[in-house]
């Protein structure tokens, strides 16, 4: 033999036994019959599927060994066939076939096969997942759910009713939105109410006070963070606030107190809706409602340039004041009738005239959540259905007794009042007889007969 033929059976054989070495090492079985049905091959995952060994079924026709086998079809019509589905015992798996051509001609058939075992492992596994997904998502959507809707704003003041109907319709502007007010004026009530009234309901509603966060944290804590970014970042890194809240609303309450270098940074992601973490090279585009707050004078901060002047006109996009509660005197009987509505007793609780006036003239300096405090106050102090001044909190009290229970009177007719409910008192706690009367005489340092001139007046 010729020194080059038997090089080139040399690389032929060697050339075989290294495709068979591929087809030996693919994941699917394979199994592989010539022109006249006759097993030529089956590599190792066929017999691992099957359970079929080699010696059992390699020379042999198919046929015989493999009682319905489907492939020697192939051979005669030359058609294709997949997703075949097979079962061996425990084992299931689908086959695809086809012939095998060369130079036109059938020469042989091929057919490969893929276990259900692991599809099913994986469908499985894919079932948990999104079983696990939908609970998180629940979680997550109950946490970040509103409470409030525009039904649940109190108040008949037209001041109010007008800031009502603006937030209406700013629900709808994708725009900024900016809330003023004192603290206590219902600023997160209207922010909750004007994101489930508009189209990003179904999607978060993120509160962040801006206050409360440590300066140094908010940023990652707003734009979240790549791992690494920092020694005591967590693993895998953080989702920012924005992120999270993409496709619904971030609320930034207390934004006048927002560090004047996360200003530059917050401007930047509104104008360019993007946000790139803390450490990271990326930029993720975000669709996202900003409602801010502040019970500050923003537009005083700007002149003191402690607030930025481009920040304050960007989120100013809707500017919505809510009034404190002194100026809208006639929503205080509202809001307290609603709050005893609320708290569902049984008995009918009533204000005494005297305490409704207290309410309705002192200045609220909490707003409606000094005047629910105030409520809740009064019902627990009280061990009958009327609520009397002295079931208020001291302070509320105090003013209402000096600058307003008497408020209508003279000089003269407060001396008289008073003293005739001291003396009243007096004779309350010494007894109500001519001893307990002379007694209290006596404590007041004034004589019986003045004591019932007095009290006759
Ligand atoms: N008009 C209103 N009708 C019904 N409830 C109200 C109204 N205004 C305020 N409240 C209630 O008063 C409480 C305080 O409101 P909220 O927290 O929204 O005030 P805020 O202005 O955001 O306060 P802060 O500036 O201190 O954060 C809440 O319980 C809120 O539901």
């Amino acid at each position: 033999m010729a020194e080059g033929s038997r090089k080139n059976d040399f690389y032929k054989k060697n050339y075989t036994d290294w495709l068979e070495e591929t087809i030996d090492s693919i994941n699917d079985g394979i199994l592989v019959i010539d022109s006249q049905g006759i097993v030529q091959f089956v590599n190792t995952e066929y017999t691992n599927i099957t359970g079929v060994q080699p010696e059992a079924i390699v020379g042999k026709p198919l046929r015989d060994v493999r009682k319905g086998a489907i492939l020697p079809k192939a051979l005669r019509d030359g058609k294709r066939r997949a997703g075949i589905y097979r079962r061996e015992g425990q084992i299931e798996y689908v086959i695809d076939t086809a012939p095998v051509y060369k130079h036109g001609e059938i020469v042989g058939a091929v057919s490969v096969c893929k276990s259900l075992n692991e599809v099913h492992f994986l469908t499985k596994e894919l079932k948990r997942s999104k079983e696990r997904l939908a609970r998180l998502e629940n979680t997550v959507g109950h946490m970040y759910q509103t409470k409030y809707t525009f039904s649940d704003i109190i108040g008949k003041d037209s001041g109010l009713k007008d800031t009502v109907e603006l937030a209406k319709k700013a629900a709808y502007a994708n725009l900024n939105i900016l809330i003023q007010g004192e603290s206590g004026t219902g600023k997160e009530l209207f922010a909750q109410a004007i994101h489930s009234e508009g189209p990003r309901s179904k999607f978060p509603f993120i509160p962040v006070n801006c206050a409360a966060i440590p300066a140094e944290l908010l940023e990652s804590e707003l734009f979240g963070y790549e791992e690494g970014s920092f020694t005591s970042s967590k693993k895998g890194g953080k989702v920012g606030l924005f992120e999270l809240s993409n496709y619904g609303t971030l609320f930034l309450d207390e934004i006048g107190d927002l560090p004047f270098e996360l200003q530059a940074k917050l401007l930047r992601v509104l104008q360019e809706g993007r946000v790139r973490k803390v450490g990271g090279l990326n930029e993720q585009e975000i669709d996202v409602q900003v409602i801010t707050a502040t019970n500050k004078d923003l537009g005083k901060l700007v002149e003191k340039k402690r607030f930025r002047e481009d920040l304050y006109y960007r989120l100013n996009g809707v500017p919505i004041k809510i009034s404190p509660l002194r100026e809208r005197k006639k929503d205080i009987l509202l809001l307290i009738n609603d709050l005893i509505d609320q708290a569902g007793t049984t008995q009918a609780i009533r204000f005494t005239e005297e305490t409704r006036q207290i309410l309705s003239q002192y200045d609220w300096p909490g707003n409606t959540r000094e005047l629910f405090n105030t409520v809740h106050y009064a019902l627990s102090m009280t061990e009958t259905n009327d609520i009397e001044p002295q079931h208020l909190p001291e302070v509320i009290c105090k003013h209402g007794s000096i600058t307003n229970i008497y408020s209508h009177q003279s000089l003269k007719e407060i001396i008289k009042n008073t003293e005739q409910e001291v003396i009243r008192q007096t004779i309350k706690s010494c007894g109500d007889t001519l001893d307990g009367k002379k007694m209290a005489a006596q404590q007041l340092g004034i004589s019986l007969a003045t004591l019932y001139n007095k009290m006759g007046k």
